[in-house]
């Protein structure tokens, strides 16, 4: 009966107009906490839009627990979507905006009464329930975003960007949220901000150029750069010298030296010692491979 869900992705490509900007992504996805990363315009934005049928496949195939997206009704019942520039109704209040758009999304008067203080009280805003929207902070406004994803009970929960601007607090704690909801459905996670990986996701993909360069879990993508990762000391001249050389992912100045990390295939000399990669080494590493580096 409890079947895990699954999101399958096969040679998926999207367009715009003639345009091509995804390019056969091929993704098998379970129940639980995905990341997708990759710099701004690698396309995942584009493919959260078509997973949420917004825009519509023309070429490949995807299943959300076995139903085809073109189904787009029932997708539509079984996602749910917090956009990057998510904008709600700023005069209304918390509570009003909630049963609002329940209303919209035509859910059953009893629905409503149950399930608005219960996503109200999960998201942690009872207490600004009656505060006006646009009186709540980023972080808040980031919850109610993620409450009104959650009105119709979704299977697949997509999350584009939601931590940037944040402040960490804020960020921390919604992390945590978006932890707890993918206890029981699939969550994508958007980002180019690599610590929110880190922290929540177990299986990953990152997205380079409208492709996926990686997929695997984060214990994978760390393993994939061990022993290609190097601290070095040089003195405070040679800076720009080794950054033209090397793809540097941490400098820390000292008086007139400066200790540099940097990713490198070969040996580098005597005094350059390798560490273990983060996971920041890690992407920066893909993004090499990828480029010929
Ligand atoms: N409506 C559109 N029409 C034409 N091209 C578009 C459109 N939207 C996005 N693109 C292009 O598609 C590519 C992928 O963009 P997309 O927004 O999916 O990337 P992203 O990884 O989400 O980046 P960001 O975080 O900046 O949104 C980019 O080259 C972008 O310029």
């Amino acid at each position: 009966m409890n079947q895990p869900l699954t999101l399958q992705i096969e040679h998926l490509n999207q367009f715009y107009g003639a345009r091509q900007v995804l390019f056969d992504i091929d993704l098998h996805i379970q129940q639980g906490m995905f990341g997708l990363l990759g710099r701004n315009g690698a396309g995942k934005t584009t493919l959260m839009k078509t997973l949420v049928t917004l825009l519509p496949v023309r070429k490949g195939e995807v299943r959300i627990d076995g139903v085809l997206i073109k189904q787009v009704n029932k997708i539509r019942e079984m996602v749910g979507y917090l956009p990057q520039e998510f904008t709600m109704y700023g005069s209304m209040t918390v509570k009003g905006a909630m049963e609002y758009l329940a209303l919209l999304s035509e859910l059953p008067h009893a629905t409503i009464k149950r399930r608005v203080p219960e996503l109200l009280d999960k998201v942690n805003l009872v207490e600004h329930q009656h505060k006006k929207v646009k009186a709540l902070s980023g972080g808040m406004k980031r919850r109610l975003g993620i409450a009104q994803a959650l009105l119709h009970d979704p299977k697949l929960l997509i999350v584009d960007e939601p931590t940037a601007g944040l402040d960490p607090e804020e960020r921390v704690r919604f992390r945590n949220l978006l932890s707890e909801l993918a206890e029981e459905r699939i969550v994508i996670l958007s980002t180019h901000i690599v610590g929110d990986i880190e922290a929540t996701c177990e299986h990953i993909a990152i997205m380079h150029e409208g492709r996926l360069l990686f997929t695997g879990t984060v214990q994978q993508l760390l393993q994939a750069a061990a022993g290609k990762v190097y601290t070095v000391t040089v003195s405070r001249d040679q800076v720009q010298l080794w950054k033209q050389g090397y793809t540097v992912t941490g400098m820390m100045m000292q008086g007139n030296s400066c200790e540099l990390r940097l990713l490198s295939d070969a040996p580098i000399n005597e005094a350059a010692s390798i560490v273990e990669p983060n996971i920041e080494d890690a992407y920066m590493w893909q993004l090499g491979l990828h480029q010929g580096g």
